[in-house]
């Protein structure tokens, strides 16, 4: 699995041009971009990185890609980011790493971004991965009922939970928030359940990436497969 990650990676750098400034996604697939692309840089390459999480940004370092900021710079041309499942419409689900926040402002402030990921992170439809929530933890219990709502509304159910971290205590985002996962199993329409929790004070934002991704790249046994999102990006 480890082998087409690095594949995804790989094909993913292909589309990498000197000058660029790009955005660094996280996780365990694109630590393999970081890490090619520092191969890349240290043999000459001229690009310049903003990491999408505190882990990503050890990463580039360690790997000598420069990096900068979204204040420094006003936009990115390329973002390179794994998930936790994608659709026909590259819609995705992300979060499981907990960086949705980062990733999702940097994805946004990309002309493009490129998923990259093993082939068994393509559904038919959302859902099977929980689904993260970041929330501010002041005032839960009336999020939470804030959340419910807007499930059933949008005609899904489903358990949440407050992630922990490997250490058995909450998990705490980079931007110092908790996450709730939700077991949705079948989310029919993303789009609608992401406009509606984006509407509920106290959630900070939720992995649905809804019109974000430019492309996927997926490695499996077969190959590479390089799906093109049909619309146009913010559609
Ligand atoms: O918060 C984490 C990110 O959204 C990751 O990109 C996502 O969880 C996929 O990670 P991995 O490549 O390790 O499966």
């Amino acid at each position: 699995m480890d082998q087409l990650k690095r594949q995804a990676a790989a094909r993913a750098l292909e589309d990498v041009r000197d000058g660029m400034q790009l955005g660094l996604g996280t996780g365990s697939t694109a630590k393999h971009f970081v890490e090619l692309l520092g191969e890349r840089v240290r043999a000459g390459l001229k690009v310049i990185g903003v990491p999408t999480s505190e882990a990503t940004r050890l990463d580039a370092i360690r790997c000598g890609v420069p990096l900068t900021t979204l204040d420094e710079i006003d936009h990115l041309d390329i973002t390179v980011d794994g998930a936790d499942e994608i659709d026909p419409e590259l819609n995705l689900i992300k979060g499981g790493g907990g960086a949705l926040l980062r990733e999702k402002i940097v994805a946004a402030a990309s002309d493009r971004m490129i998923v990259i990921a093993d082939d068994t992170k393509w559904v038919p439809t959302l859902g099977g991965f929980p689904l993260p929530v970041e929330v501010i933890p002041f005032g839960l219990g009336a999020t939470r009922r804030a959340i419910e709502k807007a499930f059933a509304e949008c005609g899904v159910s489903g358990q949440m939970a407050v992630r922990n971290g490997k250490d058995g205590h909450v998990f705490v985002t980079d931007g110092g928030h908790w996450i709730l996962d939700a077991q949705l199993e079948k989310i029919e329409d993303p789009a609608r359940l992401a406009t509606a929790l984006s509407a509920i004070p106290g959630v900070v934002e939720h992995g649905l990436f809804i019109g974000l991704a430019s492309s996927a790249v997926l490695a499996g046994g077969e190959g590479i497969r390089v799906i093109e999102r049909r619309k146009p990006k913010g559609d």
